[in-house]
């Protein structure tokens, strides 16, 4: 997993770069800070962030729910990007992490669009379920551990309306993926995703090639039975 997008080119990544970013200066921040983090790698790309974030406006999104905060980067540009009734739903199990998240999202003044949960996502998707949020999400972003992804997905597919869309981060996991001879669980378990993905009937979809590959997956109405 690496924070640029995988296969350009030095020279071509600092290009696009340097034409294409447009990031405010508390995220460009909040990127530097976490690099000081021995996993600061598990960050999401700057230019993934910005495509997300003109995503989350193409839609009009309202209410995003985010699997994964870490120190808050993806958190902080969707809740940016969304007006000021917006609401993200984040979950992540480390209160260490996400008190940089929170700092950030203080100094950047969208605190109160976040809701954070700390605890194991699949609990807090499983709770979202039973309080009746079911199709009431525009957007969700899942960016956790990757054993878990066909549960979130499961789960994000049950929480965003027809029209939603989910996005996955890490789906070419270094290119490893595509390499026959790397067979480790992780690289098994995303692979497996990634067919089942493609087979999907539920969605359509586009697999991005950018920072380390992610999945759009929008949910198509359901036929009524
Ligand atoms: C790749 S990082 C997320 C990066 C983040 N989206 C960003 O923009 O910087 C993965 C995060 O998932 C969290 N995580 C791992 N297992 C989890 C679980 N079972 N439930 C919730 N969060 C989990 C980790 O604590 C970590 O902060």
């Amino acid at each position: 997993m690496g924070k640029q997008t995988l296969g350009l080119e030095q020279y071509i990544y600092d290009y696009l770069q340097s034409i294409s970013l447009r990031e405010p200066e508390i995220l460009r921040q909040l990127r530097h800070e976490t690099d000081q983090q021995p996993l600061s790698q598990m960050q999401i790309s700057p230019e993934q962030g910005q495509l997300m974030a003109l995503l989350v406006q193409l839609m009009g999104a309202k209410k995003t729910l985010e699997v994964g905060v870490f120190t808050g980067y993806s958190s902080l540009i969707v809740a940016l990007a969304l007006p000021p009734s917006g609401k993200v739903v984040a979950c992540d199990v480390s209160e260490e992490y996400t008190a940089i998240a929170r700092r950030y999202w203080q100094q950047a003044g969208v605190a109160d669009k976040i809701d954070l949960h700390i605890a194991p996502a699949m609990d807090t998707l499983d709770r979202l379920l039973a309080n009746g949020e079911a199709e009431t999400f525009d957007f969700a972003f899942i960016d956790a551990d990757k054993s878990s992804y066909d549960g979130y997905y499961e789960r994000a597919l049950q929480l965003v309306r027809p029209g939603g869309l989910i996005a996955i981060d890490n789906v070419l996991w270094s290119g490893r993926v595509a390499d026959r001879e790397v067979q480790d669980n992780r690289t098994k378990t995303i692979r497996a995703f990634n067919q089942k993905l493609h087979q999907d009937s539920r969605i359509t979809l586009s697999l991005v090639p950018i920072a380390d590959g992610l999945t759009l997956a929008l949910k198509l109405p359901q036929p009524s039975s």
